[in-house]
């Protein structure tokens, strides 16, 4: 029996976001880049602890009052947990867009066209962030496009023939049999009664393919107090530090001031990496030691993050298996303590899924899916893979947006997913 870990009832609603989205880390901001501001630590300056933080770690966060936690709370040490300001930077880090006024809710709005899950967005494509798509679809585009240009030859009359070799081609992107059976379903009807060309046809498959991507509802959970939370989950070595350090930097080249928290307790070199992802992307981490009770970790960040004025949480999680009913009781109880600092937290849930496993990665997905509350989808290791027709997968079968796609490991690798910039760069 899955364990819910997500009982919204928000009803989506389709955002304007990935229509076009600007170049998430441009040539420009990286040249402009000067290394973070230190953040005064506010650990020293606070009382003693006097509440929750004495308790047990595995028994504080059940019985925190949650109307003592409503407002900022004082960032009150404890052995357990450590907290570390942004370090100086060693190497540099694209320039953070300026403090701007902040909204109703103490948000800051977002300082330019770049967002993820509706904020906002108006924006030309971006010849830096085209050119990154491009290079990160190029193994799944060479598969897929040397396929269908034999299949598609100029000249050849669209018949059953055609199709099937179509069909072949497209399970060979692991876009999915029962993806790949809708979308012939519709392609053969379509092309065979307007006797369409094979420039038509191809014409006709990208429509459909768009229609797939278009049909799913981006995220909305929006926060209306700060922090915002984003946990990161899924099985292991898909990606979820590397990504969490890599977000951390994007969102504050947009102004967004993030904090990582480090709940990989299970993994000591997990919290490591962490760290120097925090020291390159120049935010505040707050970590636990290894062994330590995860919930732990985000009870502090989120603490430190209202006390500090932080504006998202990244929370990056320990890998674990869908069917480790322990790991997702700990995924569910780091829920309920997020819930009683912030209202409406977590308010992503982003699985981070490998897209070198192709269709083996979807069915951990579909699970993961069932039981974790996943708002969205990172796609990690696009660059690596001739497997990038998962990407379709995703959509017509778990019906979740892919909100981010991870191309390569250096910390300006991830790119907002973008479906008109994903498919002309697929098939031009
Ligand atoms: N090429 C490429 N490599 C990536 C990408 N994202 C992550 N990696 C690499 O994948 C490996 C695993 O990444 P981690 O971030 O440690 O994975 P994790 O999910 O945190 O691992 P666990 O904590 O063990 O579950 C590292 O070597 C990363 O550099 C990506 O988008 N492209």
């Amino acid at each position: 029996m899955p364990i819910s870990l997500f009982n919204s009832d928000d009803k989506p609603r389709k955002p304007s976001f990935f229509e076009r989205v600007r170049s998430a880390v441009t040539g420009e901001s990286t040249e402009s880049a000067t290394p973070a501001q230190e953040v005064p630590p506010v650990l020293e300056e606070t009382a003693a602890p006097q509440n929750a933080f004495e308790l047990p770690a595995s028994e504080f966060a059940e019985t925190l009052p949650a109307e003592a936690l409503v407002d900022p709370v004082p960032v009150i040490p404890n052995e357990a947990v450590e907290y570390t300001s942004a370090p100086k930077a060693t190497t540099p880090v694209p320039a953070r867009v300026a403090d701007t006024q902040r909204n109703e809710f103490g948000l800051k709005p977002m300082t330019s066209t770049f967002s993820f899950g509706g904020y906002a967005s108006e924006a030309e494509e971006d010849a830096s962030f085209m050119g990154k798509m491009r290079d990160a679809v190029e193994r799944t585009r060479s598969q897929l496009g040397a396929g269908l240009d034999n299949v598609l030859a100029l000249g050849r009359t669209v018949d059953e023939e055609t199709l099937d070799e179509l069909e072949a081609v497209l399970l060979t992107a692991d876009i999915g049999s029962s993806t790949t059976s809708e979308i012939m379903r519709n392609l053969r009807q379509r092309a065979l009664r307007e006797k369409a060309t094979t420039d038509e046809l191809k014409q006709m498959l990208k429509e459909e393919l768009r229609a797939i991507l278009d049909s799913v509802e981006q995220p909305t959970n929006h926060p209306t107090q700060a922090p915002e939370v984003i946990m990161m989950v899924g099985v292991n070595g898909t990606g979820k530090t590397t990504t969490s350090g890599k977000l951390a930097a994007l969102y504050g080249t947009h102004g967004r001031k993030a904090l990582l928290c480090a709940a990989d307790t299970f993994r000591a070199a997990a919290i490591e990496q962490l760290e120097v992802w925090a020291q390159r992307s120049g935010v505040d981490i707050i970590k636990t030691k290894q062994g330590g009770d995860p919930s732990a970790a985000l009870y502090d960040s989120l603490t430190a993050g209202k006390a500090r004025g932080a504006d998202i949480v990244i929370v990056d999680t320990a890998g674990r298996l869908h069917n480790k009913a322990g790991l997702m009781a700990e995924l569910d109880k780091m829920r309920r303590t997020a819930q009683k600092l912030v209202p409406g937290a977590p308010h992503q849930v982003f699985l981070v899924l490998d897209a070198t496993t192709g269709q083996n990665g979807m069915q951990q997905a579909r699970l993961f899916t069932e039981s974790a509350g996943v708002t969205g989808i990172v796609l990690t290791k696009l660059d690596g893979t001739a497997k990038g027709g998962i990407v379709i997968a995703i959509a017509r079968e778990l019906k979740l947006p892919v909100v981010f796609a991870g191309v390569g490991e250096k910390m300006e690798d991830i790119l907002p997913f973008n479906s008109d910039a994903f498919l002309d760069s697929l098939l031009g």
